[in-house]
């Protein structure tokens, strides 16, 4: 099998929100958690607990915020894997926000892609419409304001002051840094293609495009057809499917039938999980508070989140969560580490998920992207076929558990979904492939 695009995205979460808009725009898309070791002959199959075909191949890595010389390396690594693999193009996938620092790691790792693939010229944009980043004159806007008024100035490690992209991803790159702006995606592919052909004439190696609904990115979509190298958030992807001929259809997202106990494991501080987890939490769903100074006197949480479970599992879905308000992270931050909060935090909700599994749940959502990482590594799993959306950005996903199993589950990025998410997955899930 020739799988049409390659993907690399920088982290677990938003490798699975790309690849639920190239489902919904028609293609079959496995992810993969990490380059394959074994090379690109091995089975996809084995991956992704469902059949092996597939249009396209998103490889989720985890280098948003690691050293830039380690992300190079991963994304040519992943390169190297999916053109075995045939990609005929290949899509960086980035944060919607541009999440990034002056030493990248967007800038690197498109520059050294592109060398890789011998271009020169390649596009960028994070707009993602559907959860409100769009791009305007090169600026970023989350929701109706600003990037650089928005939550992300406030990132511990990516912190987002500046909204004008062409300066941002200037600051990352070797490369002049050119834009396309609204009047020209909106005069159509032609145009676009034309705007193109003379920033190339320039001397521009990658250009900011502004795009604020999903026509914009559809008319982009088209205008990049046969570009070697394409850099975005998730959105972009929604115009590039048609390029082959795929048109929307429910059969990309076909899952097996869901069966098993249902949970929740919720590692995100974000300000939506912790809507969710309050919305959750007044519908009356059982939840287990991990507690991180529990933990850090040497309490045994996992196991008492276990037993918690076990007893509630029959009822529906049970939470387990460490989500707490901005404040309270603080204070835990404060008292015991940054760094070692998180990582008590994820070894134990790791813990509770092959506890969980070991108990029979097979339709599981996680919240957060770290959180994520934790759970798909301790379970073992090594690829995802993805389905139905539940909301923008998060699909349901099936993947192979070492035993053969099929687990179901659901990587929720931070930021994305609805309040009633950790109800609504699971009845969407009944509702679509029951
Ligand atoms: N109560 C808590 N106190 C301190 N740290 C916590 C607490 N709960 C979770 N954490 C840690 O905070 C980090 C949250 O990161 P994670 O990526 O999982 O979620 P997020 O940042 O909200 O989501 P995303 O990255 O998808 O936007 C993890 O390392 C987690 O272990
Ligand atoms: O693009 C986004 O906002 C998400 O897919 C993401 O990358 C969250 O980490």
């Amino acid at each position: 099998m020739a799988i049409r695009l390659g993907c690399i995205a920088d982290d677990f979460t938003g490798a699975t929100d790309l690849a639920n808009n190239l489902v919904r725009a028609g293609m079959r898309v496995i992810q993969l958690i990490g380059v394959p070791r074994d090379g690109a002959e091995q089975p996809l199959h084995a991956h992704s607990g469902a059949d092996s075909e597939a249009d396209a191949v998103v490889i989720a890595l985890k280098s948003r915020t690691t050293p830039a010389s380690d992300a190079v390396a991963a994304s040519l690594r992943a390169l190297d894997w999916l053109r075995s693999a045939g990609a005929e193009q290949i899509y960086f996938k980035y944060c919607s926000t541009f999440d990034s620092t002056r030493a990248g790691n967007i800038g690197p790792v498109t520059e050294a892609l592109m060398d890789a693939l011998g271009t020169d010229f390649t596009v960028a944009t994070p707009a993602f419409p559907d959860n409100g980043r769009t791009v305007f004159k090169g600026h970023l806007f989350v929701g109706d304001v600003l990037l650089s008024e928005s939550g992300m100035r406030h990132h511990p490690l990516t912190p987002m002051t500046d909204s004008n992209l062409v300066s941002v991803l200037g600051a990352q790159s070797t490369r002049p840094i050119g834009l396309i702006d609204h009047t020209v995606v909106a005069a159509g592919a032609d145009k676009i293609r034309r705007r193109v052909e003379a920033l190339r004439e320039e001397g521009v190696g990658a250009a900011i495009v502004d795009a604020v609904s999903n026509d914009d990115l559809v008319r982009l979509g088209a205008a990049v057809k046969g570009l070697p190298l394409v850099t975005a958030g998730s959105g972009l992807a929604i115009g590039l499917p048609a390029n082959w001929g795929f048109e929307p259809s429910p059969a990309a997202a076909r899952l097996p039938a869901p069966r098993g106990h249902r949970a929740v494991i919720s590692g995100s501080v974000s300000d939506a999980t912790n809507g969710q987890v309050a919305e959750f939490l007044r519908a009356g769903g059982p939840a287990f508070s991990v507690d991180p100074l529990r933990i850090a006197a040497g309490e045994d949480v996992a196991e008492q989140a276990l037993a918690f479970a076990a007893a509630r599992l029959a009822e529906g879905p049970v939470l387990v969560y460490s989500t707490e308000a901005p404040g309270a992270v603080k204070d835990v931050q404060g008292r015991l580490g940054a760094a070692e909060a998180g990582e008590l935090v994820e070894q134990t909700l790791a813990r509770v998920a092959r506890g969980l599994v070991e108990s029979g749940v097979r339709q599981l959502v996680v919240a957060g992207g770290e959180t994520s990482g934790a759970v798909v590594r301790a379970l073992g799993i090594t690829g995802l076929r993805i389905g139905p959306q539940i909301d923008p950005g998060v699909p349901w996903c099936a993947a192979a558990l070492p035993g053969g199993d099929t687990l179901h589950i659901a990587l929720k990025s931070g930021n994305f979904g609805g309040p009633g998410f950790f109800t609504t997955s699971f009845d969407r899930l009944t509702a679509e492939l029951a």
